[in-house]
């Protein structure tokens, strides 16, 4: 059961993230709401999968401020947020272990640990997977496990970054539709692709990135329809590689 208080929306304020001399994300200032999936756009190398990481803590921000509303940071921000990588990073465990694992980190008791592990495999068409071990699966297999894990654990926000990449296009549609699954339940989604019809047919909004810098953030409706700038434009016709 989720807790009243929301961590959402989560704020940027001018995020800078540096190496060395190089600014790679520079001035991102952001307002991400609860109830509308926010896709992340933009070429090879502009920066989302740092954003990515920064708004989900794996790293710090060189300049500005990462903010989540009304919760005390640290550990209890967390756990209330899960992210899912292009490859599965999975325990050398069996299937239903794995989940268990992530269950038992966020401190539910180990008797509830197996149903609600078996519940989320169930969800996501893997329960006649969960004593296998996880390395064996296929690569859809092993994306949708790893969504399962992160349905077990109830976050409030899931970030994925470009989740169907490495996927043929039957496997990317089941992790599309677990996707739909928890933004239905209420899991505000950010998620960063290269797939334009899957951004077309996610997104409520885009943010799109270029050179490090945000360019746009608009109704995905208004982005698609009539990008304001010459780099979203660019990038829709095909145009822009940088
Ligand atoms: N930890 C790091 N240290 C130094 N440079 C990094 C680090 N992480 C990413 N970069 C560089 O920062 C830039 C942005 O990387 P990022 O992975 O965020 O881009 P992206 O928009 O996700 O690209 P792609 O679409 O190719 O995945 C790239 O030039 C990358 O090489």
């Amino acid at each position: 059961m989720r807790a009243p208080d929301t961590i959402l929306p989560l704020e940027l304020d001018r995020v800078g993230f540096a190496a060395g001399e190089r600014m790679l994300l520079d001035g991102v200032s952001l307002r991400l709401e609860t109830g509308v999936r926010t896709v992340i756009l933009g070429p090879n190398g502009a920066g989302k999968s740092l954003l990515l990481r920064l708004c989900h803590g794996l790293l710090a921000p060189s300049a500005g401020s990462v903010r989540w509303s009304g919760a005390a940071g640290g550990e209890a921000v967390r756990h209330r947020q899960a992210m899912v990588f292009q490859r599965p990073v999975l325990l050398r465990r069996s299937v239903v272990a794995n989940i268990r694992y992530v269950l038992a980190l966020r401190g539910v008791p180990w008797r509830r640990r197996t149903a609600l592990a078996l519940d989320a495999l169930e969800r996501f068409g893997l329960a006649s997977l969960a004593p296998r071990p996880a390395r064996v699966l296929s690569g859809g297999e092993q994306q949708r496990l790893a969504l399962a894990r992160a349905w077990a654990s109830g976050p409030e926000i899931l970030f994925l970054d470009e989740p169907t990449s490495s996927l043929d296009p039957a496997a990317a549609l089941s992790v599309e539709m677990a996707v739909q699954e928890f933004h239905t339940s209420g899991t505000k989604i950010v998620m960063t692709t290269h797939d334009l019809g899957q951004a077309r047919r996610l997104a409520d909004e885009v943010v799109f990135l270029s050179r490090g810098r945000l360019v746009e953030h608009a109704p995905a409706a208004e982005f698609f329809k009539g990008p304001q700038s010459a780099q979203a434009r660019a990038f829709l016709a095909g145009e822009l590689v940088c």
